[in-house]
């Protein structure tokens, strides 16, 4: 069904990389195989009284450019002994110079529940994420629109958890209506890769006005204990990328940034 859906409405720099994504995945196979049992240990990382920290194995990135050459095994470790609770793992290979491996190294280098960030456009990158071990899965409503209901069932059938990512109040509300579990409202507009961190708390704010009971993460443009100080008592948890991975000593970035949490 990847194939039948329409991209064309994505703009800007996610326009790009979402066509080369749908171009890379056109002859995979749709089929997803056997239902895999859902173990929830992202979903259930994050629950808590505490603020959760997911942390980022981003080596590279549209905004930014060459961000760092992370060991991802090595890195992940670091950001455990740091006090994550969850790690990212971006699989996109042109702009953020991810790759499967970075993937499979991060699942066998800790015990750590994996999320696999791209942007996903066919059923194969969901079951490609459960046979690498991912326990959770990136789906983006900007890229997705009314399809994202769909790809949360597929996920599900895989037994991954899914992050399903909003940047304004439109998508919010699709997002609400496919039953998600997990919402992350990304203050980076991918369009123009603006970042505003006013976001996050908005759109929290209105999801739990909305009724949602499900966990709600913050993503994108933290770098110092003050910048979260927007989301405490809000979000359940931060997704931080860039600030960890280009510090040089991501556990003690890491363990600063979340400081007084
Ligand atoms: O590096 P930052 O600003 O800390 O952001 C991390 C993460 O939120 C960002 O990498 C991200 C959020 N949503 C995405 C979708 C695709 C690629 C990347 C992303």
């Amino acid at each position: 069904m990847g194939a039948e859906l329409d991209f064309s409405r994505v703009p800007g720099v996610l326009g790009r990389i979402v066509a080369e994504r749908v171009a890379d995945y056109r002859a995979a196979d749709p089929v997803l195989g056997a239902a895999r049992p859902a173990a929830r240990r992202f979903e259930a990382a994050l629950r808590g009284p505490d603020l959760a920290l997911i942390a980022e194995v981003k080596r590279a990135s549209p905004s930014q450019g060459a961000i760092a050459p992370l060991d991802p095994a090595q890195a992940a470790r670091a950001y455990e002994a740091g006090g994550a609770a969850a790690i990212s793992v971006l699989t996109e290979p042109r702009h953020f110079s991810g790759d499967a491996q970075a993937l499979r190294d991060v699942v066998a280098g800790v015990a750590l529940p994996a999320l696999r960030k791209d942007f996903v456009v066919h059923p194969a990158m969901l079951r490609e994420a459960a046979d690498w071990g991912a326990s959770a899965a990136l789906l983006m409503v900007s890229v997705l629109h009314e399809a994202t209901g769909e790809f949360l069932a597929q996920a599900q059938h895989l037994g991954l958890d899914a992050l399903v990512e909003v940047h304004d109040e439109r998508e919010l509300d699709l997002a609400l209506e496919t039953g998600a579990r997990i919402i992350g409202v990304n203050n980076r507009d991918l369009t123009t890769l603006h970042i505003d961190l006013a976001v996050s708390p908005r759109l929290i704010r209105r999801a739990r006005e909305k009724g949602f009971e499900g966990v709600l993460v913050a993503e994108s443009g933290y770098r110092t204990p003050a910048d979260i100080t927007g989301v405490r008592g809000l979000a359940d948890a931060v997704l931080v990328g860039t600030s960890l991975a280009g510090s040089g000593d991501l556990e003690r970035a890491a363990r600063d940034l979340m400081a007084g949490v």
